[in-house]
């Protein structure tokens, strides 16, 4: 047999095996696979093709990074075959290659596992399907299953991820503003069982000084995690810059040009208000602050803030709109540039609330930046400048949909009230109108201009 070694490479090559039970089970590997790639709307003659077809399965799984990796495996692996074919067996440089290729296969299954996993992502099933990926060249249940059942279909098209992503991606950074607030965030991430998730992906945005901002999104869409990353607590792959300062990378010396008053405050309920505020103003004043000179600036928050009356009051006697004024004080005693606050009026009622954004309305006055997260912003929308509205993209990614003063956004999304915009971009199954994708990509294209 003069063509024996280039028959097995060939076999190899196409079919990964030489006797006919398993080429059978790749040829039908194959026709699962061409099926699967038509419905994620590639071509299906990918399939055919050797090693590149890991890839294009990759870009079904929404896993191209993954995907990379696993086709320069699976190229090493080939290459490590085909010479290993033409060596003396028991030779030094064939212990070596076939060392080489034992070295690749965990690399190849973690991988492969990533994106089957990402598949399962897309087609919305379960994580146990990942192992009937990792055996399908043996036992091509899964792309079968997959490439021909009505039942098995993808959340979005391969082809659309690039389409959107160049859309997504072609958002312009925000300039860095010498004189207010700079985001320019890329991406936020967290793991979740050996998975990365992206919480977030593309905001740019800047604001002016005096501007006080309304943070919209539905519940998931990642205001809170966007805040974090903003005020430094979970810093995303971002940089973020107030009045021009790269705050990440000055975070010691600026993190109390930040005030940020979270959902649920930890107020020690049996100090008085003053005490309260004494112990803050230690805390944040620099040390060249002086007793008298720390006690003034106490007593002149307290007068902002309409706490003098209570001022020798136990913290835990407080009513709901004192407690959150109080919380309020305490983060602008060290005078921040930014103020970011949410839900600050959570449980109270109509007065109250507006009284407190009144307030807060009145330090952006100052030259201050003011971010609030409200889930009622309409009884107070007046006294706002601009909204940013993020919503979940089709892979839950939380974006930008709008970011721009309060009018040009309800021409934008076609809504007079906040609540309605935010229902626009809710899903209908939260009970909204499932059109997050379609304001993102405005957005992004209204940015390109
Ligand atoms: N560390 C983390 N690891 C994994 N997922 C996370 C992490 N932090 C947040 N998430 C997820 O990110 C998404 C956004 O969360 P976030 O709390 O920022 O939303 P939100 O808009 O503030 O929602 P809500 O209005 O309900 O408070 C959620 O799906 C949440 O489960």
């Amino acid at each position: 047999m003069s063509f024996g070694k280039e028959l097995n490479v060939l076999l190899y090559v196409l079919f990964g095996s030489f006797d006919t039970l398993t080429t059978i089970l790749s040829v039908l590997y194959m026709i699962g696979l061409w099926r699967l790639f038509v419905k994620c709307g590639l071509k299906g003659w990918w399939a055919l093709v050797p090693i590149v077809k890991y890839y294009k399965l990759a870009l079904c799984a929404d896993r191209e990074q993954e995907g990379r990796t696993v086709t320069l495996l699976h190229t090493v692996v080939t290459l490590v075959y085909i010479v290993n074919t033409y060596m003396e067996p028991g030779s030094v440089p064939y212990f070596f290659c076939a060392l080489l290729d034992v070295a690749c296969m965990p690399a190849v299954l973690i991988y492969s596992a990533r994106m089957y996993s990402g598949l399962c992502r897309v087609f919305e099933r379960r994580r146990w399907w990942v192992l009937l990926w990792l055996v399908a060249e043996l036992f091509p249940v899964a792309p079968l299953l997959w490439g021909f059942r009505k039942k098995y279909q993808p959340l979005w098209l391969a082809e659309e991820i690039r389409d959107d992503a160049d859309y997504y991606f072609s958002g312009r950074k925000a300039a860095i503003l010498d004189q207010g607030l700079t985001v320019n965030l890329e991406e936020r991430t967290a793991w979740e069982f050996f998975k990365k998730k992206y919480l977030l992906r593309n905001i740019h945005l800047s604001i002016q000084p005096g501007h006080m901002v309304l943070l919209l999104g539905g519940s998931g869409a990642g205001k809170t995690t966007f805040l974090n990353a903003v005020n430094g607590y979970e810093p995303a792959k971002a940089e973020v810059t107030i009045n021009g300062r790269n705050m990440y990378k000055n975070y010691k010396e600026m993190q109390y040009d930040i005030g940020f008053v979270p959902q649920a405050d930890l107020i020690r309920g049996c100090d008085t208000v003053y005490r309260t505020l004494m112990d803050t103003a230690m805390l944040r004043l620099p040390n060249s602050f002086s007793h008298a000179e720390r006690n003034e600036r106490v007593e002149e928050v307290m007068d902002i803030f309409g706490l003098t009356p209570v001022k020798g009051n136990l913290v835990s006697k407080l009513s709901g709109g004192q407690r959150k004024r109080l919380s309020i004080a305490m983060e602008f005693i060290s005078n921040p540039t930014l103020f970011i606050l949410d839900e600050p009026d959570s449980g109270l009622d109509g007065v109250m609330a507006r009284e407190l954004f009144t307030q807060l309305r009145k330090i952006a006055d100052q030259g201050k930046i003011i971010i609030v997260i409200t889930h009622t912003p309409d009884r107070v929308i007046d006294l706002f400048d601009d909204v940013i509205v993020l919503a979940k993209d089709a892979k839950r990614t939380g974006r930008l949909a709008w970011f721009g003063p309060i009018d040009e956004a309800r021409a934008f999304f076609g809504k007079e009230k906040m609540e309605e915009i935010v229902k626009s971009v809710n899903r209908e199954e939260e009970g909204g109108e499932g059109r997050a994708d379609e304001f993102i990509l405005k957005y992004a294209e209204v940015q390109h201009v």
